[in-house]
């Protein structure tokens, strides 16, 4: 037999010395058992069920045939035969299909052999501590030339959690070449050996072909099942002797396993995960001792034509040597993801847990248990919005890149698979798979947490003492003793992710009139079931990265929602009278529903329940002489109470109003920038659309048009309370997330709004700082828009530099910048700065921010940018936290700050927008009222509030 010249064989007496095959084959070596006397080798079990006795040494520390324990192998690549003329430091790439020369030169053809292959070969025969190794053009051509040594009507048994690809071939196998796969359960090895008897019985008595293929994995993928292969080679051998024995070990390579050592005749691995590392190239890798099969291996391979080209060749053999460090550090940081989601209460199948069932078994033939780990949610919509929510963890199929991949392997890696079939095997359509790639694991982390968080998944523990803006940040976790300040949200009561990775842009207060609202003079409700009494609402705050001021004259802003809420309660009265609790603010007002000022309503809204373009100046005036009534009213309380008896009044009409008590409440700082306006505005705008069935109570999630209809309405308050604002800041309180936001406006081309999701956003830190000094939003907007009229050159010179600055701001913040972080840092920070110039020339700074500025700016060694945020005049001062920045310096310019009588907050961006959750009993709705008037502090009550269940968010 004719045997291709790029396999390679390993002597067993001079373990540095890797002898090429001659053209017919003849000096593969026979033996490898004297490979090195330093390693210990693994004794073939006797019997089935000796394996207890065998020790596992790891293959890390064990010595490899050159000498060097792996992670050195690894680094090292070296043939003593194939010595570069030039003594190149990496090898070089072969591109080359012919070789020149006689008969019998070592290379003529690239598809019998390659110099650049060859090379990459005889590494992997180093690593894998065998006679020979193959590279082929991907996992599947594994497979592809591995089971071409089954005959038609021979028969394979495989297990029944495999590889989606791998199902694929063996169904072809079954119906093109009559060559039948038996799937049993590999975890339990008594399965494996009872189907190998019956087979072997059957064949005996001719009732079908035999056994001459046992195909295992493990750890399987995706569900992490483990089959003892000892026991099942050992199993193979017992009762069919002439089946070889095909491990896929693409989950461990061979830095965490060796199957060969464990009974094994074939190993293969797909070179496209772990072996290569960056996902750059396809690739698979065959290992084997027999020289029966290394012979027959590598005829077939040289027949189909499927080895790795050179350049790829080049590309494995360079992934190849920072394997160890690579799969040392994905592993640690797997063992953290692992343990954070069985913390949280998910089912998590990785064979690190304690609870894995076969933790045990797997510990014995292997030297780590990898990093990809899978879970259940129990809910596929909640698995799909976990995965959607995601920044950090890219939605992809495969595994074994640097980069931490996410994905549901029910819709992705294993759709190819009958769903019947997956079923019956026992895969659970709500998995979710996590491949953990080599980031900084606490990004990998806050990632999953904000993901869980957006989704549904989870919930702040009512217990929690978080204080940060953030879900979990870097901070939170080192100050808590116990970092787990969330659980498990219980079933069916998740939110939907606000952001999907897909669409970005969106139109958003200028959607076509919805279904929900009737045309004229028709009833508004258009619901099945009548609408609730009771809700508690709630909305979060936004911070402005960019382009605040500007946005209001069409200039694009780019803005987060906090984790700061503002909330309301509303419950009925038994009285005729609406009441409007402030808390914050120290007043409440009461009104008779038939004293308001209905008349001054607009028919037209009456008649449509469409929002009005603008504020209706009669309509403002009528209720001004309402609320100016009340004593203890502030410019602040007055502006909101106004605000809400617009919305009262436009959203509910004289015919359906009922008596009701609304409480609201701030857990953000008001008036500070943070957008507690916007929140507060949401928040009424939420509650009673939803209450009087202008949209219907979400059960699950709440859709885009509903979301849009709360919009227009918050949107409407706000301009009671700022004026003529941009619509920025509902849009984040409604929405959530991170967006890039224009207006429309005479200035650009925009005739609708236009609101981008920004992905990348919600991966920086940021710390905001309050002056402690108050100021009122709506006059400092007043204050640009009037300069900009006395001194247009100069105010439109900034605000075109301000659009540049956000536009620039806005690629970065895409995610698709496809800069380094620390560029992509360091020209946010650079952006930062420009953008804080310009709103000092449009006269919205203030000392107490200037002085936070300098602060943080002069806060030694690094380099920090800081802005204002908001309206300005006072309020919140933002700043850039670095990713290495260290905790304990975040610390000592948090004190710095506070001790200068300034207020810190941590935080990230992105979460949800506004949630509703209904209150179903009396007890329910008491409690509510009760916490909702007496909690003292805000924060309080926030933490009481979302830690409830039953919340839907948009
Ligand atoms: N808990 C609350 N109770 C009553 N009114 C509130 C509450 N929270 C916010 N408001 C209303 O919102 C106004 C604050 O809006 P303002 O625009 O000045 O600040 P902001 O929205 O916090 O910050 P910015 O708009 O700069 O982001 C208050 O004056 C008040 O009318
Ligand atoms: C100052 C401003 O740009 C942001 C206030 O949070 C006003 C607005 O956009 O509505």
């Amino acid at each position: 037999m004719s045997i291709p010249r790029d396999a390679y064989s390993v002597s067993s007496s001079q373990a540095s010395t890797v002898t090429p095959f001659g053209t017919d084959g003849t000096d593969i070596a026979s033996s490898v058992a004297s490979l090195d006397s330093s390693i210990p080798t693994s004794p073939e079990p006797s019997d089935i069920g000796d394996e207890d006795k065998l020790p596992f040494v790891s293959h890390k520390d064990r010595r490899g045939p050159n000498g060097y324990r792996f992670a050195t192998q690894c680094a090292t690549v070296d043939d003593p035969n194939h010595k570069d003329q030039y003594g190149s430091s990496s090898t070089p790439i072969y591109m080359s299909a012919t070789f020149k020369g006689l008969p019998g030169a070592e290379f003529d053809y690239s598809r019998s052999g390659n110099p650049t292959r060859s090379m990459l070969q005889h590494h992997l025969c180093q690593l894998q501590n065998c006679k020979y190794s193959f590279a082929v053009s991907s996992g599947m051509a594994c497979l592809d030339v591995i089971t071409r040594i089954v005959k038609a009507g021979e028969r394979i048994i495989a297990g029944d959690d495999l590889y989606g690809g791998t199902n694929r071939l063996l169904g072809y196998l079954a119906s093109h070449q009559n060559i039948h796969t038996d799937h049993v359960d590999t975890t339990d090895a008594s399965k494996v050996e009872e189907m190998l008897q019956k087979r072997s019985q059957d064949a005996a008595a001719g009732k079908c072909g035999k056994v001459s293929m046992v195909l295992l994995e493990t750890p399987t993928n995706p569900c992490l099942k483990i089959c003892d292969l000892r026991r099942c080679a050992a199993a193979a051998k017992k009762w069919a002797p002439d089946a070889v024995v095909v491990v896929d070990n693409t989950m461990m390579s061979p830095y965490l396993m060796r199957p060969l050592e464990l009974g094994v005749d074939v190993v293969y691995d797909s070179g496209t995960k772990y072996l290569s590392g960056h996902h750059d190239l396809m690739a698979g890798v065959i290992a084997c001792d027999r020289d029966d099969l290394g012979k027959q291996i590598a005829f077939t391979i040289n027949s189909i034509g499927n080895a790795l080209t050179p350049m790829d060749s080049f590309l494995l053999l360079r992934g190849i040597k920072t394997l160890a460090v690579r799969m040392d550090r994905q592993q640690a940081s797997a063992i953290t993801v692992a343990h954070y989601l069985d913390s949280l209460g998910f089912k998590v199948n990785y064979p690190g847990l304690a609870s894995h069932p076969s933790k045990a078994v797997h510990d014995k033939q292997a030297a780590g248990p990898g990093s990809v780990l899978s879970f259940t949610t129990g809910d596929k919509a909640l698995s799909e919005r976990i995965v959607g929510a995601t920044r950090l963890w890219g939605i992809s199929v495969s595994f074994g890149c640097v980069n931490s991949l996410i994905s549901m392997p029910c819709l992705m890696s294993h759709a190819s698979i009958d769903p019947k079939v997956r079923a019956a095997r026992g895969m659970p359509e709500d998995l979710i798979r996590l491949c953990v790639g080599i980031e900084d694991e606490r990004d990998l982390l806050d990632d999953l947490e904000n993901a869980l968080l957006q989704a549904g998944a989870i919930r702040r523990k009512p217990s929690s003492r978080s204080t940060h803006l953030g879900s979990t940040t870097e901070s939170s976790r080192a100050a808590s003793p116990d970092p787990i300040a969330y659980e498990r949200t219980p079933l069916h009561t998740g939110e939907p992710a606000q952001q999907d990775k897909v669409g970005s842009l969106v139109d958003d207060m200028n959607r076509a009139k919805l279904e929900t609202r009737g045309g004229e003079g028709e009833p508004r409700l258009a619901q099945d079931h009548p609408p609730p009494t009771s809700v508690v609402v709630s909305a979060p705050g936004k911070v402005i990265l960019f382009g605040e001021h500007a946005v209001v004259h069409g200039v694009t802003a780019v803005a987060g929602s906090v984790a700061l809420r503002c909330y309301a309660s509303v419950s009925p009265r038994e009285d005729g009278n609406i009441s409007l609790d402030l808390p914050d603010l120290g007043v409440i007002h009461t009104w008779n529903i038939k004293e308001l000022p209905w008349s001054a309503v607009p028919k037209s809204i009456q008649a449509s329940g469409a929002v009005p373009d603008s504020l209706d100046a009669g309509l403002v005036s009528a209720i001004e002489k309402v609320v100016g009534d009340t004593v203890n009213e502030s410019e602040r309380s007055h502006a909101a109470s106004i605000a809400f008896l617009v919305l009262y009044m436009c959203i509910v009409g004289e015919s359906d109003a009922r008596a009701q008590a609304f409480v609201l409440r701030s857990a953000l700082p008001i008036g500070a920038g943070l957008g507690s306006s916007a929140a507060l505005s949401s928040c009424v705008a939420a509650a009673l659309t939803i209450l009087y069935g202008r949209i219907p109570a979400p059960a699950n999630e709440v859709s885009a048009d509903h979301s849009a209809y709360v919009n227009q309405w918050a949107f409407l308050s706000e301009k009671v309370i700022h004026g003529t604002p941009s619509g920025v800041d509902n849009s984040v309180a409604v929405h959530g997330g991170a967006i890039a936001f224009t207006r429309a406006h005479p200035s650009n081309t925009l005739t609708v709004n236009s609101m981008e999701k920004l992905k990348g956003f919600s991966s920086f830190r940021f710390l905001i700082v309050d002056s402690c000094v108050g100021r009122e939003g709506k006059k400092l907007i007043a204050h640009v828009a009037s300069q900009k009229e006395s001194d247009p050159t100069r105010v439109n010179a900034a605000l075109a530099r301000i659009q540049t600055i956000a536009d620039a701001a806005k690629h970065l913040l895409s995610g698709s910048s496809g800069l380094e972080r620390t560029q992509l840092v360091a020209q946010l920070r650079d952006l930062i700065k420009q953008n804080h110039t310009e709103l000092v020339g449009l006269e919205v700074s203030h000392p107490a921010l200037e002085l936070i500025k300098n602060k943080t700016e002069s806060f030694a060694p690094t380099e920090l940018a800081t802005k204002l945020t908001g309206a300005g005049g006072g309020g919140c001062a933002v700043t850039l936290l670095p990713d290495d920045f260290p905790e304990e310096q975040v610390r000592e310019l948090i004190s710095e700050l506070e001790n200068a009588g300034f207020k810190c907050y941590e935080t990230r961006v992105g979460g949800g927008g506004f949630g509703v959750k209904l209150l179903q009993s009396g007890e329910e709705e008491a409690e509510a009222k009760m916490r909702f008037q007496q909690a003292n502090q805000s924060q309080e009550l926030a933490a009481w509030v979302d830690g409830q269940d039953g919340w839907v968010f948009a």
